[in-house]
């Protein structure tokens, strides 16, 4: 938490776990407690964080090149938005945010973690999320969930193992950094995700 009381809250797991269906109720659940909210996501939040947004969903790259996009997008976010709202007072919540990359760019694509871990301390200076909510679940239900949603984007492609990797690497990162995360059950229902959503922001939140 900042010293004005906000809060940088990011929301993660695989595609189609959940994330977007999510975001607006704890979005609404804030501000009915009368905060400001900031509702952004990456790689995107500004205009040049979404330009290279729509290079990297749409472009074949390696994963060095995949890894410095996020980061350059992420610099410019944090510098441009989510640093200067905070300061303002305003609780930021992010659609994605670095451990997206740990789990797509490092156990996804196979990348070295320790150069994904001197990106992140170069680009962020230390600044971490305050809460992350994991939505976690099995990547066949959320293949099937996504499939009967919409059309896959380049990164949607990619087959039920890469899924599982991710998975894998998301779980790596919430065994390092407890304390930052919560950890969804996205197989349950709509209504008992929501539930436990909402009470893991009112437990960091108050
Ligand atoms: N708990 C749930 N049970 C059943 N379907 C769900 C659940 N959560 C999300 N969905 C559906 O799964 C699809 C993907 O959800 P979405 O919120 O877009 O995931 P993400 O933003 O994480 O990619 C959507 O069609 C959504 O309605
Ligand atoms: C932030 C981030 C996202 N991604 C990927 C995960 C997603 O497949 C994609 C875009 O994320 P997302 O906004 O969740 O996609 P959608 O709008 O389809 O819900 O970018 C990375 O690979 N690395 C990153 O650092």
């Amino acid at each position: 938490m900042t010293s004005s009381g906000a809060f940088f809250i990011s929301f993660e797991g695989i595609d189609g776990a959940g994330k977007s269906s999510h975001i607006e109720a704890v979005h609404e659940a804030l501000q009915q407690r009368g905060h400001r909210v900031l509702l952004t996501r990456e790689p995107g939040g500004t205009e040049l964080a979404e330009q290279l947004r729509a290079l990297f969903l749409h472009q074949s790259m390696d994963a060095l090149t995949e890894a410095l996009l996020v980061f350059a997008a992420r610099r410019d976010h944090l510098c441009q938005r989510i640093l200067p709202a905070l300061s303002r007072g305003e609780t930021v919540l992010c659609d994605r945010f670095t451990d997206a990359t740990f789990a797509y760019q490092g156990a996804g694509r196979g990348f070295d973690l320790a150069v994904l871990r001197q990106l992140e301390t170069w680009v962020q200076d230390g600044r971490q999320p305050d809460l992350t909510l994991w939505f976690d679940l099995p990547p066949d239900v959320a293949a099937a969930r996504r499939a009967a949603a919409r059309a896959p984007d380049r990164l949607e492609r990619e087959d039920l193992a890469f899924f599982e990797r991710v998975r894998e690497g998301y779980a790596q990162r919430f065994a390092e950094q407890p304390a930052r995360f919560a950890r969804v059950d996205s197989a349950a229902s709509m209504d008992a995700v929501r539930a436990q959503v909402l009470q893991a922001v009112a437990d960091k939140v108050g």
